[in-house]
């Protein structure tokens, strides 16, 4: 099983999959967090270059480094057994070098080959509700910081949104405007688990 968490920054991605893998470890689950960038080589390098390399460059490295995670680290706890969840995946690629000005269609391109998540689950908010959780906890990126970011990063992820639905993905959206993190992440959890009750997913 490989669940992606994305959604806009201080939507609670990191927050939600901390108390979604508990709770599934709680009910038995065994559980790999991972996150991107990733901690391989290449998502060292994107950590160290993305406040100063930008465009296609930066949306190439990225995308070099989901395929490294997605080849080192995903397969193989799927392969052992292991439920993935990753703090970011094909979703922020589509997002994020967009507040370079990079063209939808090539982050869509440049992201073809990664395999898909059994569920892809999109965290949603309102750009006023996480640019208060923003400013109360701290910028993390440049991306944060240009004034109407979050308004620009809810657009961006409403259209990514719809191309991976339209591309056939398994998509989640998740409202996280009201509901605390761990509502948030106990609504996952009760749709996995529907997964994990099907006979496919325990041959
Ligand atoms: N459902 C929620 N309700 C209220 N506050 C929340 C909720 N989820 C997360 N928060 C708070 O909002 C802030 C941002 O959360 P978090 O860091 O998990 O977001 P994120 O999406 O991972 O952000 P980033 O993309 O910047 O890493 C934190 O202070 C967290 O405690
Ligand atoms: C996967 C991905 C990530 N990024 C950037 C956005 C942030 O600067 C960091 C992630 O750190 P956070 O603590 O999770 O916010 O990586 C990106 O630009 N493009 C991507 O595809």
């Amino acid at each position: 099983m490989f669940v992606s968490i994305d959604g806009p920054s201080g939507a609670g991605k990191t927050t939600i999959v901390h108390h979604l893998a508990q709770m599934l470890v709680a009910g038995g689950e065994n559980v790999h967090v991972t996150a991107e960038p990733s901690k391989g080589p290449i998502g060292k390098l994107c950590r160290e270059l993305t406040e100063t390399v930008t465009g296609h460059a930066l949306a190439c490295l990225y995308a070099a480094d989901r395929y490294h995670h997605m080849e080192n680290e995903i397969r193989p706890f799927i392969e052992e057994g292991q439920t993935v969840i990753t703090d970011r995946f094909i979703p922020s690629g589509l997002v994020m070098q967009r507040f370079d000005g990079i063209d939808p269609a090539f982050l869509w391109q440049l992201n073809a080959e990664v395999d898909r998540p059994d569920l892809a689950v999109i965290l949603e908010a309102d750009p006023e509700v996480i640019s208060e959780r923003l400013v109360e906890r701290g910028a993390h990126n440049r991306f944060q910081l240009s004034p109407g970011s979050s308004h620009a990063e809810v657009h961006f992820y409403r259209q990514a949104t719809e191309r991976l639905i339209q591309a056939g993905f398994d998509v989640m959206r998740v409202d996280c405007n009201e509901r605390p993190p761990e509502q948030v992440a106990s609504v996952i959890r009760d749709r996995l688990t529907t997964f994990f009750a099907s006979p496919t997913s325990n041959p």
